[in-house]
């Protein structure tokens, strides 16, 4: 499918399609789903799909985790006309900060951080990533949130894996994801069916 062009048919998840295998070994992240941000239409789409079940909901401020996180974090928070705030690896905020130590899907341990002046108790939170495997580096989000006096809404991703830490977030808190059922395990496997047609 051509990267840019839009289906006359958009059935749920379709703009997974867009979706890129991994070509680069074990040590990338093994989907890629930044090229669907590339069509205007998958990212309307997507977007809308995460934000769907929380139109009910109070939320004063998106909040996306470095890197790729920013991208949908950003394009939520303009949807729901709120206020964007950035859930960063350590290092790149030079102001005050709350520190986190994760371990995400790499096995490594790293540290997460958010500025102190804007997250405090009555402040609700929607909390976006692009994807959710171990759920270590969304779990790490959700206590900087929460130990700062702040209530998380939900979280939101493109995907997340049914594993243990998936499941916990699932279990614990409101959610979106842009996966239909039958695709889920497709996505578990890290592996889907749409790749065997994919062309670069
Ligand atoms: O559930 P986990 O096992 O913690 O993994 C999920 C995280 O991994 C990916 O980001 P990555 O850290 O690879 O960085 P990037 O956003 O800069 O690509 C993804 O976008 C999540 O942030
Ligand atoms: N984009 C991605 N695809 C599969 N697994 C991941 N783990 C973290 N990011 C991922």
């Amino acid at each position: 499918m051509d990267v840019l062009a839009v289906p006359a048919d958009r059935h749920k998840g379709w703009y997974l399609s867009l979706m890129a295998p991994n070509t680069k070994g074990p040590t990338f992240a093994w989907l890629d789903p930044s090229r669907l941000y590339c069509n205007s239409q998958a990212l309307a789409d997507c977007v809308k799909d995460l934000v769907s079940p929380f139109h009910n909901d109070t939320i004063d401020l998106v909040a996306g985790i470095d890197a790729m996180g920013f991208i949908l974090g950003a394009s939520v928070a303009t949807t729901l006309g709120k206020g964007f705030l950035a859930v960063r690896k350590a290092g790149h905020l030079c102001v005050a900060t709350q520190n986190q130590n994760y371990t995400d899907y790499t096995g490594r341990e790293k540290t997460m951080e958010v500025r102190l002046d804007v997250l405090k108790p009555g402040v609700r939170v929607l909390l976006v990533d692009q994807w959710i495997e171990t759920g270590g580096t969304m779990k790490a989000a959700i206590q900087l949130v929460e130990q700062l006096g702040a209530t998380v809404v939900g979280v939101a991703a493109v995907a997340i894996e049914n594993t243990e830490g998936g499941k916990w977030i699932k279990e614990n808190y409101k959610f979106s994801h842009c996966i239909p059922e039958e695709l889920q395990s497709q996505i578990d496997q890290k592996y889907l069916n749409s790749f065997k047609s994919f062309k670069n």
